[in-house]
């Protein structure tokens, strides 16, 4: 099968500092992957080389086989939920519907594909019932939600979530995990996580990032410690190592 998402020998640099060096990643369509590492490690600005917003200074990004265009590549992206003002006197329905504002443009009201748009999208997310609530009301992982639906609105190829499950509770994470499962059914989608030991439930595919990419592969074939300490730089009595299952256990995952 061919990448619907791929990087080959991208390096970044920022304020002339190399951040990213030779990173080859390779996403399919209708795979889920957990971009993980250390902080630091370049997560964020590979994303954002993705999404075209910092110049790679080589290499080769192609998204659904065309080199990728900053606003234009059919990209869904879902930032941190820090990085959207959750007070705004705004309903569910209104924000999602911020997600096509470039689409509709500038003074022009949204038409009647746009709301179709956006009414697909909370169902796909599972929020339609709440479509009227004001978002200052909602709780982080309905909030976690419309930010996915306004990704969803412009039907993209491959999704880009940013730290979804930071500052969320385990059963909210269980359940937003199994909504990125049921998105990966139709999209590729791929997340930048702390948090391992749900990337390594939830994902198909994990990339351990450290200024390169480390490792990649299905989670239970990632069971070689050496890697893991090589891309957390940390040591074989670290606590990371026995979250994810690797001292000792297997980790549970999907799809293995
Ligand atoms: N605008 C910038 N100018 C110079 N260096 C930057 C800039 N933005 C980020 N960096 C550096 O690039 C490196 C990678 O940062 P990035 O935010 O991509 O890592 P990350 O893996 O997302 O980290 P975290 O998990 O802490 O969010 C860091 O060393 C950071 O200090």
């Amino acid at each position: 099968m061919t990448a619907v998402l791929s990087l080959e020998h991208v390096d970044v640099d920022l304020g002339r500092r190399p951040v990213l060096r030779d990173v080859d990643l390779h996403v399919e369509d209708r795979q889920l992957v957990g971009l993980v590492g250390p902080n630091g490690a370049g997560k964020t600005t590979l994303l954002r080389a993705v999404l075209g917003l910092v110049r790679t200074r080589q290499g080769r990004i192609m998204v659904a086989d065309r080199p990728v265009r900053p606003g234009r590549s059919p990209i869904g992206y879902v930032p941190q939920r820090h990085a959207f003002t959750w007070d705004f006197p705004v309903s569910v329905q209104d924000a999602v519907m911020t997600g096509l504002a470039r689409r509709i443009g500038l003074f022009r009201r949204p038409g009647v594909e746009h709301w179709r748009a956006v009414g697909d999208a909370l169902e796909r997310v599972r929020m339609t019932d709440l479509r009227r609530r004001p978002v200052a009301e909602l709780s982080g992982g309905q909030r976690q939600r419309v930010l996915v639906a306004r990704a969803l609105v412009l039907r993209p190829r491959v999704l880009l979530l940013d730290e979804p499950f930071t500052g969320l509770d385990m059963p909210t994470q269980e359940v937003l995990g199994e909504l990125f499962t049921a998105l990966a059914r139709e999209n590729a989608v791929v997340m930048a996580t702390h948090d391992l030991a749900s990337a390594v439930h939830t994902c198909d595919r994990l990339a351990l990032l450290n200024r390169t990419v480390v490792a990649f592969g299905r989670p239970g074939d990632l069971r070689d410690r050496r890697v893991w300490m090589e891309a957390f730089g940390v040591s074989e009595r670290s606590p990371l190592l026995a979250s994810i299952g690797i001292d000792g256990g297997v980790p549970a995952e999907r799809g293995a």
